[in-house]
């Protein structure tokens, strides 16, 4: 039995941070990050069933064209995916009122609809990626038993790359799922190796008022090369996605609208039009794969 402490559920039965029921989630799950993009998605849907908020956790549960879907705010950072993906995953594969595991296992597909930054010209601000690879520069695998998801000589490698003072904690290297790569990737779609960070200013090598620690990050990451792997954007979520949901037997994928282009210096002004855009890319893809469930 998982005690109440580890296990947190509010008075009416919901998972503690989200504020959902078992049967208000779908086992297609789109995620975002910003709050006021949950009714972007939604409001393409057929019908809505659930309509849930606490803090920055909004969730939208519907059905389009025939597959029930959930949609779902992050907010930012890898913090907040391990409540996400642990409080979805419990509500899916946790018998909360016995508070046991369920003997059979459900499994659920993550996709996340973000923004990124590009390191590279031949990614340009309001092109799509998905992301083949994540990389996390943040330490959020370190704390589970992650050892035989990860590349580890492609992380090792990173951090020999960067040369990187001690207090870093090393890279992990995930791979995407290949079946929902294979789903969303399309001519639309540049391929490429996502690297997750823990801050959106200094650890994206953004210099504002205060000085970084090493102003050659960003260049450095733009030359690192591994059998043939090239670091081609930066956001904040996809490398923590990639590692749990692998852990906990879900697929997840990682699809970015690009808005900054870092070695040009440019960032979009139609960045609502083409999040709209991947939206219904997104969307038109789930309702066509029998990978998702009706
Ligand atoms: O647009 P979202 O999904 O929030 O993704 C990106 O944008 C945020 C930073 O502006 C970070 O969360 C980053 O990963
Ligand atoms: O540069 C960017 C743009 C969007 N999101 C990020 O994390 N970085």
């Amino acid at each position: 039995m998982i005690p109440s402490s580890e296990l947190i559920l509010n008075a009416d039965g919901s998972i503690y941070h989200l504020a959902l029921l078992p049967d208000e989630i779908g086992k297609t799950i789109i995620t975002v990050g910003d709050p006021g993009r949950v009714k972007m998605v939604s409001q393409y849907f057929d019908e809505i069933l659930v309509k849930r908020e606490k803090r920055e956790f909004f969730t939208h549960t519907g059905r389009y064209k025939g597959k029930k879907i959930t949609v779902i705010s992050t907010g930012i950072g890898t913090d907040n995916i391990d409540i996400v993906f642990n409080e979805l995953d419990a509500l899916a594969n946790v018998d909360l009122k016995k508070r046991e595991i369920y003997p059979e296992l459900t499994r659920l597909n993550f996709i996340r609809i973000g923004t990124s930054g590009s390191l590279r010209k031949e990614i340009p601000v309001d092109s799509f990626l998905l992301s083949e690879y994540g990389v996390g520069l943040d330490n959020l695998l370190h704390f589970y038993k992650a050892d035989h998801i990860l590349k580890h000589d492609m992380g090792q490698a990173l951090a020999n790359h960067m040369s990187w003072s001690p207090f870093h904690s090393r890279p992990y290297v995930v791979k995407a799922d290949q079946e929902l790569l294979d789903v969303f990737h399309s001519e639309k779609m540049h391929l490429g190796v996502t690297a997750t960070n823990s801050g959106f200013y200094g650890p994206q090598g953004r210099q504002l008022r205060i000085q970084v620690n090493d102003p050659e990050q960003n260049d450095k990451l733009y030359h690192f090369e591994y059998q043939g792997l090239r670091i081609t954007n930066l956001e904040m979520e996809t490398a923590g996605i990639y590692g749990l949901a692998a852990l906990m037997g879900h697929r997840s994928i990682s699809l970015n609208c690009i808005l900054a282009n870092r070695e040009s210096g440019t960032f979009s002004s139609r960045g609502k039009q083409k999040i709209d855009e991947l939206i219904l890319y997104t969307l038109d893809k789930i309702a066509h794969s029998d990978l998702f469930d009706v």
